[in-house]
């Protein structure tokens, strides 16, 4: 066990896949790390490697070489402490079970520990959320955002400590996803989870994050890791400043050497 003063800590992770027709290496000599409570946002062409990275700190994928830590931990270990939740980019609910139930579905699959007294509890999660009112609702009764906002809440049962996002909003309309970006703004404040979220948007990227790492594609790499110098209280006209602006244009600038 290390020293848990990050989050997550990658060093020189590469992961190679081998199959049948290829070997593929998706990521090559990556490195980076995010402090408790941070923001980071993973930023990248499509094969880049973002979805990869995500589950090798997730402990889907092994690293062909390089170390992960979470808290300190493996990632198996962080996956057995339940330390993390993730949101997929699709919201993955079972549609014979209601909102309410979806969120709880944890708590009866997988040998899950009942909740700790001070955790939050299903419907709070909810309230969380902004779904008070649609406990009973049942996922086809619901907008695809509200559904995303389900699984945002069903990931934070337990109250892990790190939040994994692959995409969550990539398949929403623009103002939905919006919308829903602003308020993981604010659900990140009120938890003070730690968060990396995989986005192809320049601008979600900013909006969201702390700090944006920058993949390259063949092979997948840091191509930068660039600070988000913003101030932490923001709403979406933030985007009309200039601030906003030269920045997005120095992430631009950091994707178009990668390529
Ligand atoms: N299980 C797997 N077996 C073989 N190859 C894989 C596997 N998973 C990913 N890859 C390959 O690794 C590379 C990176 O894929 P990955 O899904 O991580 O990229 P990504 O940046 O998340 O892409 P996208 O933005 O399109 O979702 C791709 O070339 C992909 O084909």
């Amino acid at each position: 066990m290390r020293a848990p003063s990050n989050a997550v800590d990658c060093r020189n992770i590469s992961v190679r896949f081998v199959t049948d027709r290829r070997t593929v290496t998706a990521l090559h000599d990556v490195s980076f790390s995010v402090n408790p409570g941070g923001f980071l946002s993973l930023l990248g062409p499509s094969g880049c490697g973002k979805s990869t990275l995500l589950r090798v700190v997730a402990d889907l994928v092994s690293p062909s070489s390089g170390d992960v830590s979470v808290f300190g931990m493996s990632p198996e270990e962080a996956r057995q402490a339940r330390s993390f939740g993730f949101v997929f980019q699709d919201a993955a609910l079972l549609p014979w079970r209601t909102a309410l139930q979806n969120v709880e579905l944890p708590l009866e699959v997988g040998g899950c520990r009942p909740l700790a007294s001070n955790a939050p509890t299903p419907r709070e999660l909810l309230k969380l959320v902004g779904l008070e009112g649609w406990e009973g609702s049942f996922p086809h009764e619901l907008s695809g955002g509200m559904r995303q906002r389900v699984s945002i809440a069903r990931a934070l049962l337990g109250g892990p400590r790190l939040l994994l996002m692959d995409e969550p909003f990539g398949a929403l309309d623009e103002i939905t996803r919006d919308r829903l970006n602003e308020e993981l703004r604010r659900i990140w404040h009120e938890t003070k989870t730690t968060i990396l979220f995989v986005t192809h948007s320049v601008y979600e990227a900013m909006f969201l994050g702390e700090q944006v790492l920058v993949l390259a594609a063949n092979p997948g790499r840091v191509a930068a890791t660039v600070p988000v110098d913003l101030p932490s209280d923001r709403d979406l006209s933030i985007r009309e400043t200039q601030a906003f602006v030269t920045m997005a244009s120095t992430l631009r600038d950091a994707l178009g050497r990668g390529i």
